[in-house]
């Protein structure tokens, strides 16, 4: 049985809320696979994205995700990480990928600032279209998918933790 446990979905969706609190449930490290992608390029995850636009820090997500390799961990990903089919393959090689689902309307009304926080949007492109652009990959990539709208931190805890009993060492 699979040790790892990795959360995509849409930013705001609670990945790396969700994940800390995890990892300490089930004993496990955690990983912000944003916080690694910062200290390996020295800066900022919206300077990178400034620097590199949005297909230059796409692949330096790819990259840095594809070579993560712990040994029993909880990985919150950064919502843009399901467009790096390398990463996605080797993430899906060594851990158990749970999906937190928002609906649209939850995923907009919980970001306030969405160029602030380093959304990966392209000229022209609303928070709308990069939500129906995702969500098939999310659902792709997915073994589990925890539907989060109306529940709040706690509850998904305990959703996420029930459906990772059967499916996780
Ligand atoms: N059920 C929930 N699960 C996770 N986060 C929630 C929930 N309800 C509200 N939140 C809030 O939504 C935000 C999620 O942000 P964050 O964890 O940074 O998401 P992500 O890493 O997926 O971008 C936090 O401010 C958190 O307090
Ligand atoms: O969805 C996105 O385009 C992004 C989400 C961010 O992570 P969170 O999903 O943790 O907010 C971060 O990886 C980057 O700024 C791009
Ligand atoms: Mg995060």
């Amino acid at each position: 049985m699979k040790k790892n446990v990795v959360l995509i979905g849409m930013p705001g969706a609670g990945k790396s809320t969700i994940g800390v609190i995890l990892a300490k449930m089930m004993g496990k490290d955690f990983i912000d696979a944003d916080l690694v992608i910062q200290k390996e390029e020295g800066m900022l995850l919206k300077d990178i994205i400034k620097r590199d636009g949005p297909d230059g820090f796409l692949a330096v997500e790819n990259r840095v995700n594809a070579g993560l390799n712990p040994g029993n961990a909880v990985i919150a990903t950064g919502g843009s990480v399901v467009y790096g089919e390398e990463a996605m393959k080797h993430l899906g090689e060594i851990s158990v990928i749970v999906y937190l689902r928002l609906s649209y309307k939850a995923v907009k009304s919980r970001l306030h600032d969405v160029k602030g926080r380093g959304v990966v949007l392209r000229d022209g492109q609303t928070l709308h279209d990069l939500y129906v652009e995702r969500e098939g990959l999310y659902e792709k990539y997915a073994d589990v998918t925890i539907e989060e709208d109306g529940l709040n931190v706690e509850e998904t805890l305990e959703k996420t933790l029930q459906a990772l009993e059967m499916l996780v060492k």
